[in-house]
């Protein structure tokens, strides 16, 4: 699974931001800040952002904890990341990129003050594995931040459902040449445990004392935050 996932990810890279850019209207800048925002990271802290692709959100954290703070983008696609270095250095941002699995990463116990993961929990293959890795890197009392796609309901959802069975692919496709990739985005997003569901996993990972999920856009996305035990 793991292996088809990244050789997914590998053939939409070099179109990647531009399909996000389009697909998403540009809101997703909008969330990456109330992720930052909501992590309570600020000017120094240290921050690993796993599944990272092409560093969009380790950018925006950089921006938060400025130069004395540390940023870590890490992913297990290398070309999902290779774009992100030279983003960082035009933005004239200090990131370091590596290529890790969230579900094991190779860096110390307690050494991040924040983990985040963004719109890449869904995709790997045990979620509760990965919450508990987040939380092994973290400090105690520290946070670990998801920001990943929900179902919204109502007349907005029934709109969201559409856009995503038959716009998605069609535009996706045609910008990145891979539709059945943009068919699987938001096949998993819809399947994938979104609010209380989520949160659940949260509990079942046992690492975090505290636990919230925060609605985007009519529960478009959330963003969830986990304190560290
Ligand atoms: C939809 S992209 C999101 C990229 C980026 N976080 C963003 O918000 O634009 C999902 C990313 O998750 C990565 N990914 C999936 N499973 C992973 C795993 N087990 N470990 C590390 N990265 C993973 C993929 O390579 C891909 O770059």
């Amino acid at each position: 699974m793991s292996t088809e996932v990244r050789q997914m990810f590998s053939s939409i890279a070099p179109r990647y931001d531009v399909a996000n850019e389009v697909l998403s209207f540009g809101v997703h800048r909008l969330w990456r800040r109330t992720a930052v925002k909501l992590s309570q990271a600020k000017e120094g802290s240290h921050v690993l952002d796993c599944a990272t692709g092409t560093g969009d959100l380790a950018l925006a954290f950089k921006r938060k904890v400025g130069t004395t703070g540390r940023v870590v983008g890490t992913d297990f696609c290398p070309e999902m990341l290779e774009s992100a270095p030279a983003k960082a250095a035009k933005a004239g941002l200090e990131v370091e990129f590596q290529v890790q699995d969230a579900m094991a990463l190779t860096l110390p116990d307690n050494s991040f003050d924040v983990a985040s993961i963004s719109f890449g929990i869904r995709n790997v293959d045990d979620p509760v594995k990965c919450l508990q890795e987040m939380a092994r890197v973290v400090r105690p009392g520290g946070r670990v931040v998801v920001l990943e796609f929900g179902q919204p309901t109502g007349p907005y959802g029934v709109l969201f459902r559409f856009y995503s069975k038959t716009v998605m692919p069609t535009v996706g496709g045609l910008l990145t040449g891979n539709r059945a990739a943009f068919q699987y985005l938001p096949r998993t997003a819809a399947a994938f445990p979104a609010g209380e569901r989520f949160l659940s996993l949260m509990d079942q990972a046992g690492a975090y004392s505290e636990r919230a999920a925060h609605p985007l856009l009519f529960g478009t996305a959330y963003v969830y935050v986990g304190t560290v035990r």
